[in-house]
C-alpha cells in the first residue's frame, strides 16, 4: 500500500482572471475549489490511475471537513488526524496572464497531533511506500520528515520525498527510494544557479551522494532528468501542449512515476509514466484523468 503524508493540506481556490491588476478590484471570470496539498494530489492521481493509496495528514475546522468530503466524494481513501484548533488553509491560485499563488501558513500542529501521526505510521508494513510531500506546518520542526523516516528505519518501508530545503536534506540520510526536486529547489539546496544540463546532472549526483537512492529533477516545460539507483541517467523532454494549470504537475509526476514503477519495476518506464502524468496535469485545469495520462503516454517513446 502507498501512504501519502500531507502535513499541511489545503483547499486550492483557483481563480481565473483576464488580467491581474494589483491595487485594484479584480473580478474573476471563473473559479473553482479543489482539494489540495502535495501528498493529497499524489493520492488523487494514483487513485485515478488505479493504484490505491491512503492520504494521511492533519485537517481542521470547516475547511478540513470540506476537504475530507470532497475526497470521499471521489472515492479517495483518507485517514486524517483532526486538529482540535485551527482551520485547514485555503491557498489561492490565480490564473491570469501568468500563474500566481498565495499559500497560507496553515494551522499549528501540536505535539499530541504529531504523536498521533507517528502512531499511524508505526502501522506501516514491509513493502509499503511512504510519500512525504510539501511544506511543514507551524509547530513542526524543519527536520520532521527525517524524524518520521528515523521512526520507520529498518522496517522495510520505501520513502519518496518531495520537499525543499532542510525538510529534504534531513530526510536524505534515511536513503529514500526517490526524491523529486524541481530546478529551483535543487538550486536552493546547492546554493548556485544550475544553468546547463551538466550542472543539473551534478546536482542529481550531489543528492545521491547525500543519500537519495534515485533522483528525479523536474524541469517544468523542459521535462525531467532521472538518476537511477544504479547510476543510470535518463533524460526526457516534456510533450508539447497548451498549459492550463501547472499547479500539481510535480505531484502528478510523482504519482505517475510510482504507478509506472508498480506496473513495470523499470526506472525508464516509471520515468515515462511520470512525465506523462506531470504534463497531463499541466495541460488540464485540475489534476489529470487516467485518459489524459494514457493519451500522453502513447506519444512518448
Ligand atoms: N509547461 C509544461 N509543459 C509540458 N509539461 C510540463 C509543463 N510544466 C510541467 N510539466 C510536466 O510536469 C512535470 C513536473 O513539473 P514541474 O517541474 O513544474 O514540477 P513542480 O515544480 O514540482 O510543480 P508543482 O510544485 O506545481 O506541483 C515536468 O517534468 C513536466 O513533465
Ligand atoms: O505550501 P506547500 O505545502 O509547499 O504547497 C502546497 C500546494 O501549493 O502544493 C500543491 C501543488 O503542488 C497545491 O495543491 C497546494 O496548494
Amino acid at each position: 500500500m502507498i501512504y501519502t503524508v500531507t502535513c499541511n493540506p489545503a483547499l486550492d481556490y483557483v481563480v481565473a482572471l483576464d488580467c491581474l491588476r494589483v491595487g485594484a478590484l479584480n473580478r474573476a471570470s471563473a473559479s473553482e475549489v479543489q482539494p489540495g496539498g502535495k501528498g493529497i494530489n499524489v493520492t488523487t492521481v494514483l487513485h485515478r490511475l488505479g493504484v490505491e493509496s491512503t492520504a494521511l495528514g492533519f485537517v481542521g475546522g470547516f475547511t478540513g471537513r470540506a476537504l475530507e468530503e470532497a475526497l470521499a466524494g471521489q472515492g479517495i481513501r483518507t485517514d486524517f488526524i483532526v486538529l482540535t484548533h485551527g482551520l485547514t488553509r485555503i491557498n489561492i491560485k490565480i490564473k491570469a496572464e501568468k500563474e500566481s499563488e498565495i499559500n497560507d501558513s496553515g494551522p499549528v500542529v501540536d505535539e499530541g497531533a504529531w504523536s498521533a501521526l507517528e502512531a499511524r505510521l508505526l502501522g506501516l508494513k514491509r513493502g509499503d511506500v511512504l510519500v512525504l510531500s510539501g511544506s511543514a506546518p507551524s509547530g513542526v520542526p524543519s527536520d520532521c520528515y527525517g524524524r518520521l523516516l528515523a521512526l520507520l528505519a529498518g522496517r522495510g518501508v520505501e520513502a519518496v520525498v518531495d520537499a525543499s530545503g532542510p525538510l529534504l536534506l534531513e530526510a536524505l540520510r534515511y536513503r529514500p527510494f526517490l526524491v523529486k526536486p524541481n530546478r529551483q529547489e535543487l538550486e536552493e539546496l546547492m546554493g548556485e544557479t544550475l544553468s546547463d544540463e551538466a550542472a543539473l546532472v551534478r546536482g542529481a549526483y550531489w543528492l545521491r551522494e547525500k543519500g537519495a537512492r534515485s533522483v528525479l529533477v523536474s524541469l517544468a516545460g523542459e521535462g525531467s532528468l532521472l538518476l537511477d539507483e544504479a547510476g543510470g541517467l535518463h533524460r526526457r523532454g516534456a510533450p508539447r501542449g497548451t498549459v492550463r494549470n501547472s499547479v500539481g504537475a510535480g505531484d502528478a509526476m510523482v504519482a505517475g512515476f510510482l504507478a509506472g514503477w508498480q506496473r513495470t519495476g523499470d526506472y525508464d518506464q516509471a520515468h515515462r509514466w511520470g512525465v506523462a502524468a506531470g504534463s497531463a496535469a499541466a495541460f488540464s485545469t485540475g489534476l489529470p484523468s487516467a485518459r489524459d495520462v494514457a493519451a500522453l503516454l502513447a506519444e512518448l517513446p
